[in-house]
């Protein structure tokens, strides 16, 4: 049985300050034997977050996959290790966009943290256009293709990935929950076409893209939908409460 998952993505959100007062806010509401809570800080927050984390936990937003060298304003994986993180998310569709991460990339990414001990929240998913086009299917096992390449089925059973249609992402316009659960389905075929029935069963599957206190429960009542990737409603401790309380 997978238990599931529902983390916030505060993207570029969030000073220390208001970090610590989401934990006060929040953190005993994630309190919860059947499903886990957590949120995506940005790195300066990251310290304050664990240190308000009893029942949460805390995942950074990105990592370089080299542990130190000559790569100016980058943060490596045993520094995220050190801070105490034990999540993070890489491969979001901003950071391919606007900051040229590859599915390669992703990858060494990927490696580096199941090395470190940190479970990656891999996100992939397509834009509108290859929506339109009725692409999406193709993308997705293609992204995964890439971005899984040459691991081990027990680790990527134990990773998370999150399918994020970009055209859903802080749009409002959430995908179906038709069309969230077939793609969650074929995110999780392709796990099972790559490292077989175990990784399969195991991975959790997260939707992402305009999830709020009033969608949220019909998702998780999908058998391949194993939680979310909240932006917007994240940031918000009364907003995120509502969240958990619905999906506990
Ligand atoms: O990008 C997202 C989570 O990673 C989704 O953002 P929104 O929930 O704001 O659409």
């Amino acid at each position: 049985m997978r238990k599931p998952i529902i983390v916030g993505n505060w993207k570029m959100n969030k000073t220390m300050k208001e970090t610590k007062e989401f934990m006060e806010a929040v953190d005993a509401a994630a309190a919860s034997e059947n499903a886990t809570y957590g949120i995506g800080a940005p790195y300066t927050a990251l310290s304050t977050a664990v240190a308000g984390a009893k029942n949460l936990i805390v995942a950074a937003e990105n990592c370089h996959f080299e542990d130190t060298g000559a790569f100016t304003g980058e943060v490596s994986v045993p520094m995220l290790q050190e801070i105490g993180v034990t999540h993070c998310i890489i491969g979001h569709s901003e950071r391919r966009t606007m900051f040229g991460d590859t599915d390669e990339t992703v990858n060494k990414k990927a490696k580096r943290l199941i090395e470190a001990g940190i479970t990656p929240i891999l996100c992939i998913g397509e834009t509108e256009a290859q929506y339109d086009a009725g692409d999406s299917e193709k993308v997705i096992r293609d992204q995964l293709t890439g971005s899984l390449a040459d691991m081990c089925p027990k680790c990527v059973g134990n990773m998370v990935i999150a399918y994020e249609p970009i055209w859903a992402i802080g749009t409002g316009k959430s995908a179906s929950v038709e069309i969230a659960e077939n793609c969650c389905r074929i995110v999780r075929d392709q796990v099972r076409v790559m490292y077989g029935d175990d990784a399969a069963e195991n991975v959790r599957v997260q939707y992402g893209g305009s999830v709020k206190p009033n969608n949220i429960q019909e998702y998780m009542a999908q058998p391949d939908i194993d939680g979310a990737l909240i932006g917007g409603a994240s940031l918000k401790a009364d907003s995120f409460i509502e969240i958990i309380e619905k999906t506990k």
